[in-house]
């Protein structure tokens, strides 16, 4: 493989003091590899030393590699690592790891796969790389070192947890006091050529790119691996563009999200390299059973299953009552069985049991309609799982392989 020259320099180097040797200015460089694919190879210049650079890359092959075991990335540590083998494990598809410092894993349920646990940008890199044919992280790192690559394909968007979003923030005092939009935040006559506005981040694919596609002209950044709320305190930057979810830390900092100024909203999502279902055996069929596992438990566990006994002449009565209130459909309509009392030596009808889904949020509102309506004896229940007949994600799958 060759490595061009610099084919372009994004970034400028920002007019930093010396001493913060911490922040890096970072230039991006593409890079033509093997066949028609092309891959974006990023080189930090450390600050103090300006002469030593380092360039690092990870192949990205054209073929498949042969191996019979599909290979699923998860993140190995950090605090997408517990959440995701709580789902896995909610899902029947525990994984069984013999001790936390073993990187391999495997989960019963799908023989033919091995858990290769990760960093989480590692998982991208190596699903874009071949090494890994699915994986489960954060639609942060996706985009930011996926970097809008075709073969990354997303098959579930919103696994429930890790939410978080990544967005711009300035400090809440001094110049920016007034400043409450990435508008106003542009317009601010102090971000010249010769002193652009200065951002820290560690997004430093998706940063740059939405500075470009906001129009915003006279920007600079540098990076960090962590802490990056005490670079507008210490004189590092003007702004920074991070992760936040609860804001405590932002707030902790004197630092303020601003109108527009959201690059992306974020959570956990199951990922996979579009060769690697296409031409990998067994690697669709995997992914199915996942995604239908997934749903199947992501869907039960927003609902309760209610059961309540009601009075009634017949079971289509009784549904035309419960058809009047708005929260009494279940997923699908409810279902109406008889219930048989002996009186007198005499069997008759006198209740019909309903059983519906209510949204969990929705439960309390669901047990005053019942009751509006006659319903008595309310019992509310867990559910586990709701397979449905397809899962819509699954034919977006298939629609998006192009099978
Ligand atoms: N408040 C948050 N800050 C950072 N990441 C968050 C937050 N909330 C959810 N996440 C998700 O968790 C991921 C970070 O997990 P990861 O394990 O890589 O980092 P970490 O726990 O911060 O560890 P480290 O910073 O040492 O790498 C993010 O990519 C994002 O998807
Ligand atoms: O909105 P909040 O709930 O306060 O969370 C946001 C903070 O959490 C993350 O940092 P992390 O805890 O990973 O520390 P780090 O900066 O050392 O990575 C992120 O980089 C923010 O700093
Ligand atoms: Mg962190």
């Amino acid at each position: 493989m060759s490595i061009a020259t610099p084919l372009n320099t994004t970034l400028q180097r920002s007019p930093l003091p010396s001493s913060l040797s911490v922040f890096s200015p970072i230039h991006t460089t593409t890079v033509p590899v093997t066949g028609t694919r092309k891959i974006c190879l990023r080189m930090v210049t450390s600050c103090v030393s300006s002469h030593s650079q380092s360039s690092v890359h990870n192949g990205v092959t054209d073929a498949v590699s042969v191996r019979n075991q599909i290979r699923l990335g998860l993140p190995s540590k950090g605090r997408m690592a517990t959440d995701t083998l709580d789902l896995l494990k909610d899902c029947q598809l525990s994984v069984k790891q013999v001790n936390p410092r073993q990187y391999v894993a495997q989960i019963p349920q799908l023989p033919n796969t091995e858990v290769w646990f990760q960093r989480p940008k590692d998982i991208v890199r190596k699903l874009l790389s071949g090494d890994l044919d699915l994986g489960i992280v954060g639609l942060d790192i996706v985009s930011e070192f996926g970097q809008g690559n075709e073969d990354l394909i997303i098959v579930h968007e919103a696994l429930n947890f890790g939410d978080c979003h990544l967005s711009l923030a300035i400090p809440n005092y001094g110049i920016f006091e007034n400043i409450n939009s990435l508008k106003e935040l542009a317009q601010m006559p102090q971000w010249t050529a010769e002193r652009p506005l200065r951002v820290a981040t560690g997004f430093t694919y998706l940063g740059p790119k939405f500075m470009k596609e906001n129009g915003i002209k006279h920007v600079t950044f540098s990076t960090a691996d962590g802490a990056l709320e005490a670079a507008p305190a210490m004189g590092i930057a003007d702004a920074i563009l991070d992760l936040v979810s609860s804001g405590t830390t932002l707030k902790e900092n004197n630092l303020k999200e601003i109108e527009g100024g959201v690059v992306l909203q974020s959570q956990a999502a199951l990922v996979a390299s579009k060769r690697a279902l296409t031409e990998r055996t067994g690697a669709l069929d995997t992914v199915h059973e996942i995604l239908e596992r997934l749903e199947a438990h992501l869907k039960a566990a927003g609902q309760f299953t209610v059961v309540a006994n009601m009075r009634g002449t017949d079971a289509e009565e009784v549904a035309a009552r419960l058809k009047t209130q708005p929260s009494l459909s279940g997923l699908q309509g409810p279902t109406i069985s008889p219930v048989y009392c002996k009186r007198d030596g005499k069997v008759s009808i006198e209740f019909y049991a309903i059983v519906i889904c209510v949204p969990k949020t929705a439960l309390y509102e669901s047990v005053q309609q019942l009751r509006a309506v006659g319903g008595s004896g309310v019992l509310v229940s867990p559910l586990t799982y709701i397979f449905d007949e397809e899962t819509p994600r699954w034919s977006q799958l298939l629609s998006n392989l192009g099978l």
